[in-house]
């Protein structure tokens, strides 16, 4: 489980050239297989050896032209409550707004770690003039350019320095499953409805589960633990639907998970907050399972469940293959289902396939269907291997591996999830030298 940074500022001050610039290179391994990049305003990025998630708030909020300060003072508040640390950037261009010390002003009480970030710093006089933020009354800064990265080196030293040690959490050997969704999409009246007893509250009013992560369940005859979507200390002041809020909140839930019940209302489908949550999952390379919940609701016939299906389905694209289960957390509906559906996923995503099965079963395959050549060079796939990773990663041997392109591999990808079963959990492809 990584530490969470949170990258906060007025919009155009430069904060997702600096976010692209400190996840790019890392993001173009992770999606090398898919192909995709999906939400832009959330990536990992490691300095030092140190793992750290970042989460560029400004991509958070809507109209982003012009943006009204009580918006980015949700942010603030959010990010205050949620990340283990603050980038606070601001523009050297501009120089100190009014907007700037505001947020100055919350940031001054923290006790998390704060960093003021001066951007745009890009020559001698502008670093003379980065100054001026002293009066924010934050102390030191960093100046930085993050059009070309210079200064950002200095910056991560301090930043992931600074993180707290994440000790890693004592794994019983039990399946870790968290429960994610937009807020009011039933995740607590679906845990309710599974442990039969009200330890949850749940209500009306966005945002009410309460705090609590890995509880140990014994339940269907499956052991299992569940990840609440914890870190809730919810204020008062913030109850609208925030996607960054419900973003912020699942990202601490998903990276302690080994499978994500993603819970979605049927009522309103698989809208851009559900798919930036799935992605999330995706992308930290856990399973999922999702969980259409209320289908109480939903006035159906004989091909409502089908249809429903392949609409989501096609936003998945190019994962497809996950399971959706349909559920009411009311009346109880296939709730065991789920359940047992997220225990096969979790054995789905521990298998270990032997070296000769691997090789049995996709050799000849790849035989009848070799890779393209590539500037009128062939590129032969000598023997596959399974990695000892915690989730399944498979190791392409071949003269040439960087010949081999997307295409290919989600075809190679294809036929491991045709021969083995890795329903619901995200596979990587790689090739390698030989
Ligand atoms: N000169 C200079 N310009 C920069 C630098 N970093 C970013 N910019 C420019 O500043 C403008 C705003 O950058 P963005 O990264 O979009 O700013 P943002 O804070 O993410 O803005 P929002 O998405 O509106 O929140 C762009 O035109 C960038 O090219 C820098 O180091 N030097
Ligand atoms: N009809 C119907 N209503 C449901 C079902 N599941 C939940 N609800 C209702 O939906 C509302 C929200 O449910 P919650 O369980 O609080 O949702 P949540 O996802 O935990 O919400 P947050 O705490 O905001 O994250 C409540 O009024 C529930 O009674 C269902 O399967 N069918």
């Amino acid at each position: 489980m990584s530490n969470i940074v949170a990258i906060v500022g007025r919009p155009n001050v430069g904060k997702s050239t600096f976010f692209n610039r400190l996840i790019q290179r890392r993001e173009a391994i992770v999606d090398a297989v898919s192909g995709v990049t999906r939400d832009r305003h959330y990536g990992k990025s490691d300095w030092n050896g140190k793992e750290f998630s970042l989460i560029d708030t400004g991509g958070y909020v809507l109209g982003s032209d012009d943006v009204f300060e009580a918006e980015i003072d949700k942010q603030v508040e959010l990010a205050i409550d949620e990340a283990d640390a603050i980038i606070f950037m601001v523009d050297v261009e501009n120089g100190v707004t009014g907007m700037d010390e505001d947020v100055a002003n919350l940031l001054r009480k923290v006790s998390k770690p704060v960093f003021l970030v001066v951007n745009k710093v890009d020559n001698a006089k502008r670093s003379e003039d980065a100054v001026e933020f002293y009066s924010l009354g934050l102390g030191e800064y960093y100046s930085v350019a993050s059009i070309n990265g210079s200064g950002t080196g200095e910056l991560l030293d301090a930043l992931v320095e600074a993180l707290p040690e994440k000790e890693e959490v004592v794994e019983d050997e039990l399946p870790r499953f968290a429960v994610v969704g937009r807020p009011n999409a039933g995740k607590s009246s679906f845990i309710n409805a599974l442990i039969g007893e009200d330890r949850y509250i749940v209500t009306d009013i966005a945002g009410t589960t309460r705090d609590s992560i890995d509880t140990k369940y014994n339940r269907f005859g499956f052991e299992f633990n569940l990840v609440d979507t914890a870190g809730i200390r919810r204020k008062s002041k913030v109850k609208e639907d925030l996607e960054f809020y419900s973003v912020m909140r699942s990202v601490r839930a998903i990276e302690h998970a080994d499978v994500c019940l993603l819970v979605l209302d049927a009522t309103r489908g698989f809208d851009g907050q559900v798919q930036n949550i799935f992605w999330l999952a995706e992308r930290n390379r856990k399973g999922i399972v999702i969980l259409v919940n209320k289908w109480d609701l939903v006035e159906k016939d004989h091909k409502s469940m089908k249809e429903y299906e392949k609409a989501i389905k096609q936003q998945m694209e190019p994962f497809v293959d996950v399971p959706i289960i349909f559920i009411s957390a009311l009346t109880k509906q296939r709730i065991f289902k789920a359940i047992e559906t997220a225990v096969e996923v979790y054995k789905n995503r521990s298998k270990k396939i032997k070296t000769s099965k691997l090789n049995d079963v996709l050799l000849p395959i790849i035989e009848n269907y070799p890779p393209p050549a590539y500037k009128a060079k062939f590129v032969k796939i000598k023997y596959i291997m399974q990695l000892p990773t915690p989730q399944p990663q498979f190791a392409f041997f071949c003269n040439l591996p960087q010949y081999v392109k997307d295409p290919y591999k989600r075809f190679l990808e294809n036929k491991l999830r045709e021969h083995f079963d890795f329903n619901g959990v995200p596979i990587s492809v790689y090739m390698r030298k030989k």
